[in-house]
């Protein structure tokens, strides 16, 4: 047997790296983040970067020029120079805005006063708008490459990490945090950077005008260092709490939405709102924490300094911590070296697959139960171009058997070989082309038809070949699997959007996509766990004929409860405990009067019990494909042909549309109004605020009329 081998590397011990991954929330995290921009990132980043700062020293720097206009002002006013000197002074002073220096005069000061100001704005207008666009559009394309490299790191880890408790959702992650480091590294950034500009400056020019005195009031500086890092140290923690809280909630949202006719079947909706309540009060517990630091951080500011600059950039750093701990939290899963990584590329590709499987001596616990032995010393051997079938209890390990296959876990002991090699050495994502799984449960993708077959054909050969050939390919794996007939009564045929989890489709017509998916790049293994148990007697008699045909001259491992559906199978092993305990045909198993024996006498009796209730069931002579297209599906699909044909693009989810449609006529005041109302326990506290806004800004309008 040729081995190309693409490297020596055989991979590490698996089992060395299940732990949860360690999120990082550190300031290097969120610097981090900034190498993902690409070339048209950092300009952006650098234009806004200028102008930002360029916003930022604007103030101070006219500030200048314009005291000086004020002290000429007042010299003249208290009679410190004559008129002559004063208009000679001011047209100095004017000379940098030469336009308008006509203007300059007693009376004109005040004009001047006003234009200054209007250019000013202008400047400062242009430069924020200009600041904040571009950091705005960085941060977008900076965001979309780590999700895009968070989603690709985590698509890499083996399965045992998602079946960790404490990863918390996937989805969520890469929305959430992405959507907070998003707007951790956009204008919250540049505002941070201006207001920094401003403070640095600001002394700048108060050194430049009054050196001794800034002297004296420089002190203040670390002070305010001080009290913005301490509200940065304090607050990240409990941003990560909070944010952790937040999770658990969307988790659980997600996993009532997912499974939401259960929920509504056993009346769970209060046992659930009850918990999401109570994710969502730790969250606000946790929250209410930060107030004080930031109200502390505020009265601070406010007074040592009452500079509205660094009080904004302590308000700032609040979404830079968020940012912060979510870059954290993103970085911990992609830097997690996976313990079976089917991208890595490494190990053996041999040239040619029989398809014969020996498992040798095997032991196996899963992860997240190490000392819980599902397989102890398992042997079996399934050879190729045989079916092969497993039969047992429920729990004794058969589906273990299918995951350490596919190389979804490591197993501890013993060795499984293909054709010789052991399974460890040679390239997942090879294998995996080379072993296909047929699941209970078909799990289609949103998509078309074809797109979904084509997906079995990711990582072959035909990856990459023209649509034409796909399409060949795809039809004939759709008719080896029996789903042709149907798929041509789709609308569009095998370009019918299938929409999310094929709802569309009747369970054995999913089955069937899936088979015809496993075999459409004529996979050597193929593996059976259950393929026909979720179905009703008439759809599983199709789909068990699509299998029969599937499974000619290539070798087939079948588990499957009901034993009629192995019976033919050239050899069956029966398991106990983890371990093999018997082996041969049916007829010689049943000749050996033992374990499936029992087995078989055990199913007879059930099924002898339940048979009369079974023959109103029964199927109807032919395959029953001239009835698989569901009336429910009809009906779902009669809306569609309708839209279709009046020339409108509308989802089947038409319902769920109007009702997305209908909640867009909220205003803006009637959804605040609305939120209000609904927090009855907070009107006092609204009260208090209310009151505390108009005395502060009744306070500042009072300050600034005595300063003038
Ligand atoms: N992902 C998992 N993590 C931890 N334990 C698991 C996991 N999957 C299965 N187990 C446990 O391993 C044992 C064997 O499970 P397995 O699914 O292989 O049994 P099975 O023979 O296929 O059962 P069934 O016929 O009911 O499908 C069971 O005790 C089960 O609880």
């Amino acid at each position: 047997m040729a081995v190309k081998k693409k490297n020596n590397a055989v991979e590490a011990d698996s089992n060395s790296e299940q732990d949860k991954p360690e999120a990082k929330p550190g300031f290097d995290s969120y610097l981090r983040v900034f190498t993902y921009a690409d070339n048209i990132g950092r300009g952006l980043y650098a234009i806004s970067f200028i102008a930002a700062i360029a916003a930022g020293t604007t103030l101070p720097l006219m500030n200048i020029v314009f005291g000086s206009f004020v002290t000429t002002f007042t010299r003249f006013a208290s009679g410190n120079i004559s008129p002559a000197g004063y208009m000679r002074q001011v047209e100095k002073l004017a000379y940098v805005m030469k336009s308008f220096k006509e203007s300059v005069s007693l009376s004109g000061l005040t004009y001047l006063r006003s234009l200054y100001f209007v250019y000013l704005f202008i400047a400062k207008f242009a430069l924020t708008y200009i600041h904040t666009v571009c950091v705005s559009l960085a941060a977008i394309r900076t965001t979309k490459a780590l999700r895009v490299h968070f989603l690709q790191s985590l698509l890499r880890q083996e399965i045992a990490f998602f079946e960790s408790k404490d990863i918390g959702s996937p989805s969520i992650k890469v929305t959430t945090n992405g959507n907070i480091i998003n707007n951790g590294i956009s204008e919250k950034l540049t505002l941070t950077i201006s207001n920094l500009a401003l403070f640095f400056s600001a002394f700048v020019v108060a050194f430049a005008v009054q050196w001794k005195l800034t002297l004296i009031t420089i002190g203040i500086i670390p002070v305010l260092f001080v009290a913005v890092g301490s509200v940065f140290a304090l607050d990240a923690p409990i941003e990560a709490r909070v944010m952790a809280a937040y999770t658990r909630a969307a988790l659980l949202a997600e996993e009532v939405f997912s499974t939401i006719p259960t929920v509504h079947a056993f009346w769970l909706q209060p046992l659930m709102a009850q918990r999401y309540d109570s994710h969502l009060g730790d969250a606000e517990r946790e929250g209410m924490k930060k107030s004080p630091i930031f109200g502390e951080g505020s009265v601070i500011f406010a007074l040592v300094l009452a500079a509205t600059s660094v009080q904004s950039i302590a308000f700032q750093t609040m979404v830079v911590s968020k940012a912060v701990t979510a870059a954290g939290e993103l970085f911990a899963v992609i830097d997690r070296e996976s313990a079976i990584d089917s991208q890595s590329g490494t190990g053996l590709r041999p040239d040619t697959c029989r398809g014969n499987i020996e498992v040798r001596d095997l032991c196996f616990a899963y992860p997240s139960r190490p000392d819980s032995r599902v397989l102890n010393h398992l042997t079996v051997n399934i050879p190729a171009n045989k079916t092969t079938a497993l039969v047992g209890a429920s729990g004794c390990g058969k589906s273990t058997i299918v995951g350490l296959l596919e190389r979804w876990y490591d197993y501890l002991e013993g060795a499984i070989y293909l054709d010789g090699v052991n399974i460890r050495e040679v390239d997942v994502k090879w294998l995996r082309t080379k072993i296909r799984l047929v699941q209970q449960e078909p799990v289609l993708f949103s998509g078309t038809v074809f797109d979904n077959v084509c997906h079995g054909l990711i990582g072959t050969e035909h990856e990459h070949a023209s649509d034409e050939h796909k399409m060949e390919l795809v039809r004939d794996a759709c008719q080896a699997a029996f789903a042709h007939d149907f798929i041509e009564q789709l609308p569009n045929g095998y370009f019918a959007e299938l929409g999310d989890r094929a709802r569309m489709l009747s369970g054995g017509q999913k089955q069937r996509i899936a088979i015809a998916r496993a075999i459409i790049s004529n996979p050597p293994v193929l593996l059976l766990d259950e393929a026909t148990s979720a179905l009703d007697p008439r759809a599983e008699k199709v789909v068990q004929k699509a299998l029969d045909n599937v499974s000619k001259s290539r070798t087939t491992l079948v588990i499957a409860h009901k034993l009629s559906t192995v019976q033919k199978a050239d050899n069956i092993a029966v398991m106990a405990q983890g371990a093999v305990i018997e082996q041969g045909t049916s007829a010689s198993l049943m000749e050996l009067n033992g374990a499936y024996a029992r087995l078989v006498r055990a199913q007879n009796l059930e099924q002898g019990a339940a048979g009369e209730g079974l023959h109103s069931t029964e199927v109807p002579p032919g395959d029953g494909d001239a009835h698989d297209m569901s009336d429910a599906m009809q009906e779902k699909l009669a809306p569609r042909a309708t839209n279709e044909s009046s020339g409108k693009d509308v989802q089947y989810d038409e319902s769920g549309e109007t009702l997305f449609r209908e909640g867009m006529n909220y205003s803006l005041l009637k959804c605040l109004f609305l939120l209000v109302r609904e927090q009855r326990r907070l009107w006092p506290l609204y009260f208090v605020l209310g009151v505390a806004s108009l005395c502060a800004g009744e306070l500042q309008s009072i300050e600034n009329e005595r300063s003038c």
